[in-house]
């Protein structure tokens, strides 16, 4: 595994608030990862670090072999796309993107411009008179455009519609093929969202409760769906993630892997055993009390 960003032992305390719980874990070059919490778990903490905006107060951060933390050629490597307002920005959109090209070695103006124009971003337009949504397509056109090695989405569809939320996550696959590189996406749309990770990292109250390749978690748990007084009869007794009921039909997301005899013995009695969706085996993971 080529270890591209290694985190160990990583604290962050804001005065005597611990946010940052000793975490420890190894990013590979060339991955979409999925970052998710509820809100305040610390997902907004760790990506700062990791963008160098913040500093630890114990552990180390190592990116590409060296501490980031006020080192110029890493820091250009890593480009930290958050929901930002963009209120004291009062130039064009087009000197922006200007000024992008001095600082962001792998930025690629063509795709810049084939961006704007798919967002319709008016390029004259200052931008702290973008509409919200159109100031988040902006901000993704920056984090695309830039092609940095290390690209970091926290929440960066805020304000955006449905349609261009699509199109973002179909050209971040996109040019991912393309120009491959370290995603981390943040979000709390997992349902919308999943079909982009390759790995999921979970983090909960400032600890890292989870991290694994996405078919590895979602194999944690599965949907059983049949008839309802079947589906009934075999999930007795296991932990229930959710139900839904439709008719006589019913299907039970379950936690726990299930023996091949209970396999077997589900799909003699007709009953189909899918995989179980990333969101209901969040909220599972990170219930108050767990
Ligand atoms: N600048 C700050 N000063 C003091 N406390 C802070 C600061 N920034 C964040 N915190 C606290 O750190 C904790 C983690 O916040 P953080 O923003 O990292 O969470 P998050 O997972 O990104 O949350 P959300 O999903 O709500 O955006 C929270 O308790 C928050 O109040």
């Amino acid at each position: 595994m080529n270890k591209f960003i290694e985190v160990n032992n990583l604290c962050l305390s804001y005065k005597n608030q611990q946010v940052i719980k000793n975490i420890s874990f190894s990013l590979e070059q060339g991955k979409i990862y999925g970052l998710i919490g509820r809100n305040g778990a610390g997902k907004t903490s760790l990506l700062s670090l990791l963008a160098s905006f913040n500093q630890p107060t114990a552990g180390t951060i190592k990116i590409d072999g060296e501490v980031p933390f006020e080192n110029a050629r890493i820091m250009q490597e890593v480009a930290f796309i958050y929901d930002r307002d963009f209120k004291d920005e009062s130039s064009p959109v087009k000197e922006m993107f200007d000024t992008l090209k001095r600082y962001r070695p792998n930025f690629d103006e063509e795709y810049a411009k084939y961006l704007l124009d798919r967002f319709e971003l008016p390029l004259k337009k200052p931008v702290n008179k973008l509409s919200k949504g159109k100031k988040a397509a902006l901000n993704v056109t920056i984090g695309l455009s830039s092609r940095a090695p290390i690209t970091i989405f926290d929440e960066a569809y805020l304000g955006m519609d449905a349609p261009t939320r699509t199109f973002f996550y179909k050209e971040l696959l996109e040019d991912q093929a393309r120009y491959p590189r370290t995603f981390i996406l943040s979000t709390h749309l997992v349902s919308e969202m999943d079909y982009l990770f390759e790995e999921v990292l979970i983090i909960h109250r400032g600890e890292l409760v989870f991290h694994d390749d996405f078919e590895t978690l979602i194999s944690r748990g599965a949907a059983i769906t049949g008839d309802f007084s079947k589906v009934d009869q075999f999930v007795q007794g296991k932990k229930k993630l959710s139900e839904q009921t439709l008719g006589r039909t019913k299907s039970v997301m379950i936690y726990g892997n299930l023996t091949e005899e209970e396999k077997e013995k589900a799909r003699s009695i007709g009953l189909d055993i899918g995989p179980v969706n990333l969101q209901d085996l969040f909220i599972y993971l990170t219930e108050e009390g767990k």
